[in-house]
């Protein structure tokens, strides 16, 4: 026999991760008779949808489902095309659709209503578009995560499946109007809507999950400013010591204000066409306090919280840390030319990129130029939720690796999304395909050869034994 090289055939599922900054559309594929194992299903394309996310479309009809039209006809250029009625799409929207949803639930209906009717305008399969909820966002970002480092189950080198029995990473993702931390744990989950039980390939996986609305990074910075307005009395011109001391920036109020997180910071009145100016002072000390005061430490209703008077067991094992937590931890690296990997480091890096002005920021990092000033405010941010929030310490933050990919997919929600809806992960441990080895190939092949001979020499055995019993009883006669 020869061996032959055949092309597997794949398949593809798109997935529309409609955040709060902007949309993304994934294309998956996998090979079609091979779709069970681990890290079989890899990223195949990636299209960024232009402007912001669909919930800032809201009140203009038409915009958020035009919004994907780009990305969607890319979409049916590069799927060949007699598999688009086979290839399912998804819309998964995330906190920006949530905060909408708040504020008015009439407008993300619409939304979500047009942007599946423009995705139906296609040819492919399908199959809803919906608001993910944090923990759903939670646990599906942790099934990416390990999915992708193949901490479910493996193909061994053996020839066979096998259960790899590593533990699993935990997921710290950091969008822009939430983050959320899941991670498998063993002590008890005191809140039962901190608690998600997942079976794949057979093992029963118990996770502690939390998505904290408005602790994304845009929201989270938007919150901070208004507290740094209400504490200064809402002046037309406020110090921020979380800016560079060379930058001053003007914005809307309306802009600030508008958002559900921070209305507790609205005063009672205001115009919303006003705007303010915001020079900044860049000192870590009050920026630390200010952005340390945003958070509520100080009340827990259960044994231990992480704050805001939410339970978290102690963080434990290694996580993934992605999105913007890779986005701040990888500029902190460039512009410092040190990896923090310990608190200490992170807070030292911080520091430093605090005490820099904008010109010397810009000198090291100018591709960066629109998003330079937040930055030494969303270290103060991601140092304060990771330490004092989530409680890494010097045992348990070296542990931690910022990636935003890997091998080549994007980490996030959207995989895990897709190999869940799509019932491309088993509950069950996957079957054994019962392959012979070829030792057992070859005895058996024996045995059969031997069989046929033993039987072949009784049947001549028995023919010659008869004539000569013939040609005896003619001689008598
Ligand atoms: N390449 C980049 N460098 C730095 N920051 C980035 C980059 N890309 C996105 N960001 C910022 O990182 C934050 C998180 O982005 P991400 O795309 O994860 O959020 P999202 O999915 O839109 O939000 P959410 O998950 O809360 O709905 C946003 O504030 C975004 O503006
Ligand atoms: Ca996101």
């Amino acid at each position: 026999t020869e061996n032959v090289q055949e092309e597997p055939e794949l398949r593809y599922g798109i997935v529309l991760d409609a955040g709060s900054s902007h949309t993304s559309l994934y294309i998956y594929k996998w090979p079609a008779n091979k779709q069970n194992g681990t890290a079989v299903v890899t990223q195949h394309s990636k299209c960024h949808a232009e402007g912001e996310g669909i919930a800032s479309y809201a009140g203009q009809p038409g915009a958020a489902g035009q919004s994907l039209e780009a990305c969607l006809d890319h979409a049916v250029k590069i799927i060949p095309k007699d598999k688009h009625q086979l290839t399912p799409v998804y819309l998964g929207a995330t906190a920006g659709m949530r905060l909408l949803h708040l504020s008015s639930p009439e407008l993300s209906t619409q939304i979500l209503k047009e942007v599946g009717q423009k995705i139906q305008s296609y040819p492919f399969d399908y199959r809803g578009a919906a608001i993910l909820s944090g923990k759903e966002e939670g646990a599906y970002g942790w099934v990416t995560v390990n999915y992708l480092s193949e901490n479910f189950i493996k193909y061994g080198f053996e020839g066979h499946w096998f259960s790899p029995s590593r533990p699993t990473v935990g997921a710290l993702d950091l969008g822009g109007a939430s983050t959320q931390i899941t991670f498998a744990t063993q002590e008890k989950i005191e809140n039962k809507d901190n608690l998600m039980k997942l079976r794949l390939y057979g093992h029963e996986y118990t996770l502690y999950t939390h998505s904290f609305l408005c602790y994304g990074k845009d929201q989270f910075l938007m919150t901070l400013l208004a507290h740094i307005m209400k504490s200064q009395g809402y002046p037309q011109s406020v110090t921020h010591p979380c800016y560079p001391a060379d930058h001053s920036r003007t914005v809307k109020l309306s802009s600030i204000l508008d958002s559900p997180c921070t209305v507790k910071y609205k005063p009672s009145s205001y115009d919303p066409h006003a705007s303010v100016t915001v020079h900044g002072s860049g000192h870590y000390e009050y920026c630390l306090g200010n952005v340390s005061e945003v958070f509520s430490f100080n009340s827990c209703p259960f044994s231990q919280c992480s704050f805001d008077k939410v339970f978290q067991p102690n963080v434990t094992g290694g996580f993934m840390a992605f999105s913007a937590f890779f986005y701040v931890h990888s500029f902190l690296q460039q512009v410092t030319g040190i990896t923090a990997s310990s608190p200490s480091e992170l807070q030292d890096v911080t520091k430093k990129v605090c005490s820099m002005s904008f010109t010397q920021m810009m000198l090291l990092a100018p591709e960066q130029k629109s998003r330079l000033h937040y930055y030494c405010a969303a270290s103060v941010f991601l140092n304060t939720l990771m330490l004092r929030g989530y409680g890494f310490n010097d045992t348990t933050f070296p542990h931690i690796s910022f990636q935003k990919k890997v091998a080549d997919t994007m980490v996030g929600w959207a995989l895990g999304y897709m190999l869940s809806l799509s019932n491309l992960l088993p509950g069950e441990q996957l079957e054994l395909r019962k392959a012979l080895t070829p030792g057992v190939w070859g005895s058996l092949i024996f045995l059969f050869v031997m069989l046929l001979a033993a039987v072949l020499s009784f049947c001549l055995f028995r023919v010659y034994n008869g004539q000569n019993k013939k040609r005896g009883s003619e001689s008598t006669i």
